[in-house]
């Protein structure tokens, strides 16, 4: 195995780059009127993805980043439906919502809190204001295993839902306990199979690496359990502990999580095993079967990452409906009201409940393809880039490429005319490697209450 200790002091606060600027740079300096202006300025040819925020849990899960609103209560479902049908008739106001739907998510939360009736009734009311569903829209759900029955497995295959998500996070009982998520295998199972029995194109399942009391080993038979489900995809997360930011982690004991040199060992052991069972690598902390799409779009250089990871459909406007939702058009992000008062304020005022974003100036631009390709695909083609932007790269990213130099002498990649490309080691390090580029890290250089660490 590979000596792991050296490369510890990249162990550091880093972003994941699901956005360049991240979440961080979103302010209340973009106005909501110019946000209007960037949705009626949307090119009609472009179709849209949309994400719907379901966020009801009723239980924390203690390592839980997601933004979360704990509940029993049936009244708040009801309510909260209402609110996103009234989202979606003010977004017809200032949205073309006759383009084509390419894609639509459900995201939490737990989307399956909500009844089959309810879901129903939340899928028929987003068909009405967006009536031009592709015929090979991406259809997804996140999936709690703990939470979902026939019916509601059903509801949604019949309403056209051809991928499913699941959480699981680890096996180990010890963990699960630590981390208040019990869980057993067959529930899991169970899921999985009601899954396949509604033919869903695609399963993916959610692991997280970095959680208490994990070791190397309880991680791979964790992952032997799981590969025993023969999910579509893996998601092994780098488990991001932000106390500062969520209360419900301050429940975990720090001693009890493992260390830098563990979890590197823990990655790179799961990317061998991995490739033992019939996956590939896609991105960070992605996995997949050979023949998945994904793959087919890495070679054709159209992998894209955005919110809800990497996706093959690219040239789409992402329209975020719900508390929290993040929108992302060609020149901005914006992100909707994380409270649910002013949510609901926004939307009784026949507002829409944007807060706050970021419009993208020209390097924001430059850097955020650089950041993406390195991201998806752990190398950029440097003549692409000269030919798309018309600015030279070695000039244009002196400062980055004189600060990657160590990494280079330490073989985490490589630097050449035409390409960068990361080694598979460099691949464990890709947000340290793509923070060269960031231009935003100097701002929050001395602040550790940011990002998760890398490592
Ligand atoms: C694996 C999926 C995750 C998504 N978010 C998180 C996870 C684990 C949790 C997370 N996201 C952020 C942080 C803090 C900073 C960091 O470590 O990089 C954590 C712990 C950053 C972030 N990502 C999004 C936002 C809005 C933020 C800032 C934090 C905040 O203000 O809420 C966007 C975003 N990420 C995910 C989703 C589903 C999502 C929005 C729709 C995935
Ligand atoms: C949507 C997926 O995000 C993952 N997830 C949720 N919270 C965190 C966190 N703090 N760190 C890493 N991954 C997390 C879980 O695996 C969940 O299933
Ligand atoms: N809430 C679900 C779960 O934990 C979906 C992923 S987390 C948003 O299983
Ligand atoms: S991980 Fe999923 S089930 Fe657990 S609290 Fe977060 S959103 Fe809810």
């Amino acid at each position: 195995m590979l000596d792991f200790a050296k490369f510890t002091k990249y162990s550091r606060p880093g972003p994941r780059y699901t956005s360049y600027p991240t979440a961080l740079e979103f302010s209340t300096d973009f106005a909501y009127d110019t946000y209007l202006e960037k949705l009626k300025g949307q090119d009609k040819k472009r179709p849209l993805s949309l994400y719907f925020h379901l966020p009801f849990c009723r239980n924390a899960c203690y390592f839980c980043g997601c933004n979360v609103v704990f509940t029993s209560k049936e009244d708040k479902k009801i309510r909260y439906i209402d609110y996103l049908k009234r989202e979606m008739d003010i977004l017809s106001q200032h949205l073309d919502t006759s383009r084509e739907v390419i894609q639509l998510h459900f995201g939490g939360g737990t989307p399956t809190f909500f009844s089959a009736e309810q879901l129903d009734e939340i899928i028929t009311a987003i068909k009405s204001h967006f009536p031009n569903f592709a015929a090979d829209a991406e259809v997804s759900c996140e999936i709690d295993p703990r939470h979902i029955d026939e019916a509601q497995m059903k509801v949604m295959s019949e309403a056209g839902f051809n991928r499913v998500s699941f959480g699981i996070q680890d096996f180990n009982e010890k963990v699960q306990v630590a981390v208040h998520r019990v869980q057993p295998y067959d529930i899991t199972k169970n899921a999985m199979d009601l899954a396949r029995k509604y033919n869903m194109v695609s399963v993916n399942v959610d692991l997280i690496y970095g959680l208490p009391h994990q070791t190397l080993e309880t991680f791979m038979e964790t992952l032997k359990l799981a590969v025993t489900l023969n999910p579509d995809r893996f998601a092994v997360f780098n488990y991001a502990h932000v106390p500062w930011l969520k209360k419900t982690m301050r429940k975990i004991d720090e001693t009890t999580l493992p260390q830098p040199d563990e979890k590197l060992s823990i990655m790179q052991q799961t990317i061998d095993f991995m490739e033992n069972n019939g996956y590939r690598m896609i991105g960070m902390d992605h996995f997949a079967k050979p023949e998945d799409e994904l793959f087919k779009a890495i070679e054709k250089g159209e992998l894209h990452r955005n919110f809800q990871g990497y996706t093959t459909k690219g040239g789409a406007d992402l329209v975020g409906v719900g508390l929290t939702s993040i929108g992302e058009g060609v020149d901005y992000y914006a992100q909707n009201f994380k409270d649910m008062p002013s949510y609901e304020a926004a939307i009784d005022a026949g507002r829409l409940p944007f807060e706050r974003g970021v419009t993208h100036s020209a390097d924001d631009l430059i850097r955020q393809h650089v950041i993406m390709e390195l991201m998806s695909n752990f190398k950029l083609d440097i003549n692409r880039f000269e030919t798309k932007f018309g600015v030279k790269f070695d000039e244009y990213f002196a400062d980055a490429l004189d600060e990657l130099q160590p990494m280079v002498h330490e073989e985490l990649l490589e630097i050449a005319p035409e390409k960068i490309e990361c080694s598979p080691t460099g691949t464990l390090l890709i947000r340290n490697i793509a923070m060269a580029f960031d231009a935003y890290m100097k701002k929050h250089a001395g602040n550790k209450k940011t990002f998760s660490k890398t490592v």
